[in-house]
């Protein structure tokens, strides 16, 4: 793997020492959930966004409180908007939308354009609303129910995690799987090609290619990935990134780990994080059947070349990432204790630890069992609050997005 072109910024792997990490406070876009809306909009239930703001500052405290610089995203996109070439893209992306017609698509571009960075970044984040958008009109204005948005909200942003993800020095911009989560890489692809912070970043990955979602990548070691295919990413996105990472000297293995196409295992990183270089946190329904099909190149591919891959398998995931990592064996720790403990904490991301170093891993505290089963386990855990965090389904992995860790 290439060093990092700036010392500052990327990943080798999930344990190293956590130095940045892109956080999401939620604000404005999670008041728009409704008992209505809240399925599509990916939420389990309608959160009670003051609290879920505490909870979350909580969250970053815990971070800072040991030295990890926290960035925000709003801020990320407020400033990056102040930048003609991103705020064109992003008010595009926005009215990019076949609902809205011509010229409700006129009106919404003006409206948006008129708005100073930090209104329209709010926007961006909040959507518009059938009624707030003043001198709108247009048939599809006029047919829209007013309950509806001419932007929609975007309330998943709070899971940084998702829509970008670093691999080595290199960010991943991903192609989200749901509807509800489209626009989200509009943003996270203004910030990296735009915002001073990630100039020159090399780009892996683009919104337009086959679905790969960030909580599908974990960062095994050096070199090593495994990439979830279920609900979101498809094995056609796990391939295309394989061939890249390859393409990039970037990784020389991927492990390919079919999943439940359920929301309760929406993604990898619900059922199995790293919490040390050699140990997981995995739940222990899955832990036995998960198996992994090992991705190698016989040369470096170019970036799309369509040359075969050297697919292997399958294994047992824990035997092929052993393998893979060059380590005896990969310790695994429970979810919970019991079947029934164990699919509780598992469905409250029991399982979605992020770590800030190797053996130091932040966790929900309503995961008793599973946090205590870490600790005897000798991982320190940082507990947060999540009961209101927790409605949109995930944990302090999703809700994180690290741009810089040291190498473990
Ligand atoms: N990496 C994760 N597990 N992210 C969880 C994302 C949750 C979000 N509500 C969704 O359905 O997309």
């Amino acid at each position: 793997m290439t060093p990092g072109a700036s010392p500052s910024l990327g990943a080798t792997s999930e344990v190293g020492r956590l130095r940045t990490v892109v956080l999401h406070r939620p604000g404005a876009e999670l008041r728009r959930l409704t008992p209505r809306n809240n399925d599509q909009l990916l939420f389990d239930g309608v959160p009670w966004v003051a609290r879920a703001q505490e909870e979350h500052d909580a969250f970053a405290a815990a971070l800072t409180a040991r030295d990890v610089e926290v960035l925000y995203l709003g801020r990320l996109l407020a400033e990056v908007l102040e930048v003609p070439a991103a705020r064109e893209e992003l008010v595009a992306a926005a009215v990019d939308d076949p609902r809205l017609g011509a010229t409700l698509k006129r009106a919404t571009t003006a409206h948006l354009a008129g708005l100073a960075s930090d209104d329209l970044a709010a926007t961006l984040m909040a959507g518009l609303a059938h009624d707030e958008l003043r001198g709108g009109r247009g048939l599809a204005y006029e047919l829209m129910d007013r309950g509806d948005f001419v932007v929609p909200p975007l309330p998943n942003l709070l899971f940084t995690r998702d829509s970008s993800v670093w691999v080595g020095d290199q960010v991943a911009i991903t192609s989200l799987a749901m509807p509800a989560r489209h626009r989200e890489s509009s943003i996270t692809r203004a910030i990296a090609t735009h915002h001073p912070r990630f100039a020159g970043t090399g780009q892996l990955y683009d919104a337009s290619l086959e679905h790969l979602e960030g909580g599908d990548v974990l960062l095994l070691a050096r070199g090593v990935l495994a990439v979830g295919v279920g609900e979101r990413t498809t094995p056609g996105g796990a391939e295309r990134l394989a061939r890249r990472v390859f393409a990039r000297g970037l990784a020389h293995t991927v492990l390919v780990v079919p999943i439940a196409q359920e929301r309760a295992t929406m993604h990898l990183d619900t059922i199995a994080t790293m919490v040390d270089v050699d140990a997981m946190v995995m739940y222990p329904a899955v832990a036995d059947s998960l198996v992994a099909w090992t991705v190698t190149a016989e040369e470096t591919p170019d970036d799309d070349d369509t040359s075969d891959l050297v697919v292997r398998g399958p294994q047992p995931f824990v035997v092929a990432a052993a393998q893979a990592m060059g380590i005896d064996r990969l310790r695994v720790i429970d979810t919970g204790l019991d079947p029934v403990t164990a699919e509780r904490e598992q469905w409250d991301d029991g399982n979605n630890t992020l770590a800030l170093a190797p053996r130091l891993a932040v966790a929900y505290e309503r995961n008793t069992v599973t946090n205590a089963a870490l600790e005897a386990a000798g991982i320190e855990v940082v507990r947060i609050a999540g009961s209101e965090l927790g409605s949109g389904r995930g944990g302090p992995r999703c809700m994180s997005c690290p741009v810089w860790r040291d190498e473990s």
